[in-house]
């Protein structure tokens, strides 16, 4: 199925009459779109106007469906064509409210002055207990300087609020984080952890995102380094995670033992050296990988990874292929090799469609919207605020990692994102290995 990233919403008035609905549908079908929801808005005496969501390949056939619908006799309008996603996120997504309810004075007098002040000073002696009496340890701070926003690349950190807006919203929903987007008008890795540092206090940890390489790799060692919270670059190790569940689910499904199988690695920067860096660190001999970068392939080989030149040859040889490089349609379905596990992760376009890659063959076949770090990031940061752990480990990812593989039903690469239960095993695998690692 061909990927329909346009959605729209179309207002239409149907006169009254048994057959309209379906010639409606027919139309819009007939020039290759796809109907989502239909709501029934109004129904008056002699006419019904409904909401129709419709999934577009492009913005011709947008135009193309428009005019069918123009096209169509016996009164059937087309009144208004908005746009759903654009106009949800309105307002932002996201708002700080506050967890009391202020109706009495006595209200405002516990939760403001003076009562305030008495919490005050009992953190100026015991500055510790901030955990308990502040929100501090439930709150992560969600950093981007906008360098590498999705695959769409250097647009700026107010371009890529929305992104980080949802990262906010996704830890809220599934682990009851408060995520505070933090955007940095430089791309200076000294300004940045400079910045970052100064304002840790406010948080239990740091969650940066969408930073680009390789100044993201210093960024976040010395981060890790200089604070005294969990610091963690999700494009990286968020990524590395989820993608190690799901290339172990493909190889118990095969029954392949992975750390035999070759893997092919295309785009190695931010995401792509960090799930080399958890392949090898988890055993697997032979990883390839393929840049345009000189350097990120000398990067790669410092983790012990073995650099090629050519993408054919890579595409060739590898039992196991998974692309980071934010080039969409880069890997041809004449490139697949039959049985392969194809990663195509770039967001919002894959580097293949997962039906393309099956298609020609291939065993196993995903896209970054279901191989995404959203399974691993929330979890991870709920373990470790739980365990008040100091900082993220390596053997913390691979229990993410691991619980992410054990939460995910046979045939399928990982489980889905809005099953509560990946989320809570992710948690308890962190805060276990973090309690473990503090005795
Ligand atoms: N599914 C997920 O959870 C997930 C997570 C992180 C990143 N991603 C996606 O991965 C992509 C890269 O993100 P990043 O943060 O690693 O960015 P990045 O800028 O750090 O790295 C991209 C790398 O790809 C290389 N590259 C670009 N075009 C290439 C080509 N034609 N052939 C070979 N190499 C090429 C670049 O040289 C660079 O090293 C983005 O599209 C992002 O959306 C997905
Ligand atoms: O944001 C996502 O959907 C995943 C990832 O962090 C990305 O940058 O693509
Ligand atoms: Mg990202």
């Amino acid at each position: 199925m061909a990927e329909r990233n346009i959605i729209r919403t179309m207002l239409v008035e149907t006169p009254s009459i048994p057959g309209n609905l379906g010639r409606l549908a027919t139309a819009i079908g007939l020039v290759g779109v796809d109907i989502g929801e239909i709501e029934t808005v109004q129904v008056g005496p002699t006419s019904t106007m409904r909401n129709i969501t419709i999934h577009c390949e492009s913005e011709e056939q947008l135009e193309e469906a428009v005019q069918a619908i123009h096209d169509l006799d016996g009164g059937i309008r087309l009144h208004a064509v908005s746009d759903e996603v654009l106009k949800a996120h309105e307002g932002g997504k996201i708002q700080m409210k506050s967890r009391m309810d202020i109706r009495s004075l006595a209200d405002l007098r516990r939760v403001y002055t003076p009562g305030v002040a008495n919490v005050c000073k009992v953190l100026e002696e015991e500055p510790d207990k901030a955990w308990v009496y502040t929100s501090i340890g439930n709150t992560v701070a969600i950093v981007t300087d906008g360098t590498a926003i999705l695959g769409l690349g250097d647009i700026g950190p107010i371009a890529g609020m929305p992104v980080m807006e949802g990262k906010a919203a996704l830890f809220d929903r599934f682990v009851g984080i408060s995520g505070v987007p933090i955007l940095l008008d430089t791309k200076d890795p000294d300004e940045i952890v400079e910045t970052v540092k100064h304002i840790s206090q406010t948080f239990g940890g740091v969650l940066l995102e969408d930073i680009g390489s390789p100044h993201c790799f210093e960024v976040e060692e010395r981060l890790k380094k200089e604070l005294k919270i969990p610091v963690m670059h999700d494009d990286q190790h968020g990524t590395a995670v989820v993608t190690l569940a799901a290339v172990i689910s493909a190889c118990r499904s095969a029954g392949v033992d992975l750390k035999e199988a070759e893997v092919g690695q295309i785009g190695l920067g931010a995401a792509g050296l960090a799930i080399c860096r958890m392949f090898k660190a988890y055993g697997v001999k032979g990883v390839y990988g393929a840049d345009l970068s000189d350097d990120a392939k000398a990067r790669l080989a410092e983790y012990g990874g073995t650099p090629v030149d050519s993408l054919s040859e890579l595409m060739e040889q590898c039992d196991i292929v998974i692309a980071t490089t934010g080039c969409p349609g880069l890997i041809k379905p004449e490139m697949v090799r039959k049985g392969q596990v194809i990663l195509a992760l770039s967001n919002p376009k894959p580097e293949i469609r997962p039906e393309e890659a099956l298609k020609a063959g291939a065993a196993y076949a995903a896209d970054g919207r279901s191989v995404n770090n959203v399974l691993g990031f929330p979890g991870i940061f709920r373990g470790v605020l739980n365990a008040r752990a100091r900082e993220i480990t390596h053997p913390m990812l691979v229990a993410a990692a691991e619980a992410i593989a054990n939460s995910t039903r046979p045939g399928d690469l990982v489980p889905h994102p809005l099953d509560p239960r990946v989320h809570e095993a992710v948690t308890q695998a962190v805060e276990r290995v973090a309690r473990e690692e503090s005795v």
